[in-house]
């Protein structure tokens, strides 16, 4: 089948298959098809390049990622779309999709039942209400990806990219900042979809590093510190790391603090990663 991301192809398929729209599912479809070279392009596909899809909606991206990539297992969840699917994917041989919860998933067997594992990149236009746990999923999990190219909700691109100090700053800013280096590909206008989301999109690309952005002793004691700084943004260090769900004292706190030559009065947003990670080892060796 020719390509569907047009407003008048992608109607048609939508009225042939009675298919409505779920908002809860985030379902927001791209008809520009343009837009999906830009992130196919993004992927930066090789010979050796896989594709997990999270999300193929009719399978508007799946096809341009068909074209460039060895192999592409998309996972949907939305049993409505799988005949749909079916049709716009009937010329792709190296396509394959699964009936799914991503959230769902086991994602190392996954991979490894259906790639060869050279080179595997994440790929999606997410469904904006679980973006978040999506992504974390991948990188929390430790699968094995190269990559993850992503249109999301362009408020939370910037919170992921945010730098220390500024007002998108936040937990999720050293989480994913953590793991990946993080590009910018395009911003995208509610007009290239339907139907139209409220908000501007993101794409962005998430290059895995091979080691963490810094060497923490716990990571779990890690991420603590880094809520627990972050869960009360106006209250000082101080306060915060004592009153948070680590339970530490006051004491303790000042004289971690101190050793690590964070001023008490400072607050959790104007803290870089490499002083959470100083921090949270302090604390390591005290816990
Ligand atoms: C924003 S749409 C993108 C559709 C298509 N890729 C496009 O760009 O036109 C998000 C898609 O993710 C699917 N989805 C929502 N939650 C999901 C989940 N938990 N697991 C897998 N797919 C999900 C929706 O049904 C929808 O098809």
């Amino acid at each position: 089948m020719d390509k569907i991301a047009t407003p008048k192809r992608t109607k048609e398929l939508i009225s042939k298959y009675n298919f409505y729209f779920s908002k809860g599912l985030g379902q927001n479809f791209i008809i520009d098809q343009n837009i999906l070279n830009k992130i196919t392009s993004a992927v930066k596909i090789t010979k050796d390049t896989e594709v997990l899809e999270v999300g193929p909606g009719i399978g508007s991206l799946t096809q341009s990622l068909a074209e460039a990539a060895r192999r592409v297992v998309a996972v949907e969840i939305d049993q409505k779309l799988i005949p749909i699917l079916k049709e716009s994917l009937a010329d792709y041989e190296n396509v394959e999709v699964i009936n799914k919860d991503i959230l769902k998933v086991d994602l190392h067997k996954l991979l490894e039942e259906k790639f060869e594992g050279k080179e595997i990149v994440v790929v999606g236009n997410l469904p904006y209400y679980i973006t978040t746990p999506i992504i974390m999923k991948f990188l929390e999990e430790k699968v094995p990806i190269t990559a993850i190219v992503i249109m999301i909700q362009k408020e939370v691109a910037d919170r992921m990219k945010a730098k220390a100090g500024t007002k998108d700053y936040g937990a999720l800013s050293i989480a994913v900042q953590y793991y990946c280096d993080i590009e910018n590909v395009m911003i995208v206008p509610p007009s290239v979809f339907i139907p139209q989301p409220k908000v501007d999109s993101s794409v962005i690309r998430l290059q895995l590093l091979e080691e963490p952005r810094v060497k923490v002793k716990r990571e779990d004691l890690f991420f603590k510190v880094v809520k627990d700084a972050f869960g009360k943004r106006r209250k000082t260090l101080l306060n915060a790391l004592s009153s948070g769900e680590l339970g530490l004292s006051k004491e303790l706190v000042r004289r971690i603090l101190e050793s690590c030559g964070i001023n008490e009065m400072r607050r959790g947003e104007t803290l870089s990663i490499e002083e959470f990670a100083n921090l949270s080892n302090l604390l390591a060796e005290e816990l």
